[in-house]
Formats: C-alpha cells, structure tokens, sequence
C-alpha cells in the first residue's frame, strides 16, 4: 500500500510535520539532528506499534503530554496515539487490537544504523530480518512462531519453578524443529537472488552461500537437546537451546564473509540480502512494504549508491531514505525531496 500522508505530532524533535509522500522516493535531506531519523521513527511506530532506537518514554516530544502519528494510504486512514502507557490505534475509524495487525496494514522494512550493517551486526537482527520475510511467503509461519513463542515462555516460566519432567518439551520442540525446517526452505529459496545481486555489484562470479545455525547443538534433535541442556536451563532460569537462538551466516569464496570483506562491502553485502527478500516477495505475488533507510550512503562509494538505487528502482517500491546532503542522491532519481531543519519542513522539491 502507498502511503500518501503522513502527519507527526510530538515526536523528539519534531511538534508538527506534514508530508505529502512520494510514491517511489522520499528523501529526507538536512544536517545532524534535523529531525530525518525522526521522520523515519514515526513511521516504524506506525507500521509496528514499536519504537525503532530509542526506548518509548524517550520519543515524546519534551513537554508534550502525548505523540500522534497519522497516515493516509490508498483510501485508508492508520493514527496511532500514544499517552504514557496507554496506545490506541485506528485503522479506518476501527480499533487495533494488537501491533501483530499492522504488520498487514503497513507493512514495512526499516534499515537502520544498527541492522543496515546486517552482516556484521547482531545474531538477533538478522533472525528477525529474516523471521519478517518467511511471515509473508510462508503462510503456516506465524502460527508456528506463535505456538513456538508460548511453549517457550511456559517452559521458562516452569522452569523458575521445575516440577517433575517438562511438560512443555514436546510441544517445544515441535514448533522448533518446524521453524528451523521453514526457515531452511526460505534460505533455499533466497540463495540464488542473493547470488545474483552479489554478482551485479562485484561483477565477479564468487560463489557467495547461507548458513542457518539452528540454536541447538548440531546433530542432535531439539528434544534430544533440550533434556541434556535441563540442568543448565533450570540453574539459568530460561530455555537455551532453540531456534530463539539461531544465527545466519553469510560466506563469500567459503570464509566467514565477517573475517574477508571490507565494511562498505559487508553493507552491499546486507543490502543485497534485503533486496533478495523483497524479490522473493514479488515473486511469491505480495506487495512489497515501504522501505525505510536510515543514512542512506553511509560507507557507500558513489557506484555503490547508484547500484542500490538502481536494485530499488527495478522493485518499484515506496522509499523513505535520510541524507544529510542533496549530492549524496544519486543523479536522475525521480521522488521528492524534504529538506529538513529543528523539525521541521523547510523546503520541498518534486523531482
Ligand atoms: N524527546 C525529545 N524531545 C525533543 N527533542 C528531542 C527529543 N529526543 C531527541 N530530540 C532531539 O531531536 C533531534 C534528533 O533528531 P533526529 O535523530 O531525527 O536527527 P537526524 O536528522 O536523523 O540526525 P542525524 O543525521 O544526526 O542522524 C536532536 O536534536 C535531539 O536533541
């Protein structure tokens, strides 16, 4: 769904902004602090009921009681309110219940500092990078994460408190081993995208592959590998072997491509990973999210950006990227352009 509209009211740095959105780029150009990320912010909170860095007592608008963010997409109206604790959302005049929902309203992939570095960020980052794109071409994968998430959180819970053998362990590891087969599919499915994004930057043939750790110890079957682990879990407190503990591993000519290639390199690398996910969307026949990038060339030679734009602009989808100069955009790109100033909108140009 394009977004047409976006309103944000006492948001950090931001008392009121109105923006009539691009349908393919938005740019959102001004200095440090101009309130870019801001904009970027508003709208994770409102395509996932989350904030996106900063903890949710912290994106209030100094001052302000409470933060309103609106947006208007093809004859539909999404506001999200929110004053201290209490969050309500309306999507067509109608109540959401749960953020789950939004991930059908507005349905958007954020890149920012901490998972546009993807490769070499966090294990954590990429499961949920990954975990969003099976959700959509895999149909059965949100129940089975879902059935996962509340095995696991009783099993924790028993565990603070053990009793007799785990009820909970069979179910558990059901649940797991569907996740890891589920997710093992997807990676199969991704590889050769990858691959050939990878060969369009590089220009070079390197065979380039994805490995899943499943989070439990390799050979044995999850059950199996819960018991052994029962008395390290019950001295922790918490489950340790899981898919909630998964890592996905990217190699490059058969090394860890964390130890061989440079920065700017492993960020086309995660570029390249995400722009594979939104080609296996297409194909799979769903609309692709809107796009939000934050620093947009951050570590990117010139060739590199007009590769990434160019891989966008084949995707067709909505973009909303932060700059902190007009040249750091790639010549020819048709969208609008938001320059940016103490929150507020100086200067728009339509492109
Ligand atoms: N709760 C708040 N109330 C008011 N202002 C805030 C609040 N939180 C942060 N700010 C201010 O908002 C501004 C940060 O805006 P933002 O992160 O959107 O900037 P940016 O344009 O993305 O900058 P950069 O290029 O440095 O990433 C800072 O000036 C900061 O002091």
């Amino acid at each position: 769904m394009t977004l047409e509209t976006l309103q944000i009211q006492s948001l950090r740095c931001i008392q009121n902004l109105q923006l009539s959105t691009h349908a393919r780029w938005n740019w959102l150009i001004g200095a440090n602090g101009a309130g870019k990320s801001t904009v970027l912010e508003a709208l994770h909170i409102l395509g996932t009921g989350q904030t996106w860095r900063h903890g949710p007592r912290h994106v209030l608008r100094e001052g302000d009681a409470e933060y309103l963010l609106s947006a208007r997409m093809s004859d539909h109206f999404l506001a999200l309110r929110r004053r201290g604790e209490v969050r309500e959302i309306r999507y067509d005049g109608e109540s959401v219940h749960s953020a789950w929902e939004l991930l059908d309203i507005l349905p958007l992939q954020s890149l920012h500092d901490d998972n546009s570095h993807f490769v070499a960020g966090t294990a954590d980052d990429r499961r949920r990078i990954m975990d969003w794109g099976i959700y959509y071409v895999d149909p059965y994968y949100g129940t089975v994460f879902r059935e996962y998430r509340r095995a696991l959180a009783q099993r924790n819970a028993w565990l603070k408190k053990p009793q007799g053998k785990s009820p909970w362990d069979s179910a558990l590891a059901m649940a797991g081993e569907g996740i890891q087969q589920r997710r093992q599919d997807y990676l199969t499915r991704i590889e050769p995208y990858l691959q050939k994004l990878w060969t369009s930057w590089s220009g070079a043939t390197e065979i380039l592959s994805l490995h899943l750790q499943s989070g439990w110890k390799e050979g044995l079957a999850l059950q199996e590998s819960l018991q052994r682990d029962l008395g390290q879990d019950r001295e922790m407190g918490y489950t340790h072997s899981g898919p909630h503990r998964a890592n996905l591993v990217f190699r490059v000519r058969q090394r860890m491509a964390l130890d061989i290639l440079s920065r700017g390199q492993l960020r086309i690398l995660g570029l390249a990973y995400r722009i594979a996910q939104l080609l296996l969307l297409r194909e799979a026949g769903f609309a692709l999210p809107t796009l939000l990038i934050d620093d947009f060339a951050a570590e990117l030679d010139e060739s590199a950006r007009n590769w990434w734009v160019e891989q966008l602009n084949v995707l067709n989808v909505q973009v909303f990227a932060a700059v902190t100069a007009a040249g750091q955009i790639p010549a020819g790109v048709q969208g609008s352009h938001f320059y940016l100033a103490q929150g507020q909108l100086e200067k728009e140009i339509v492109i």
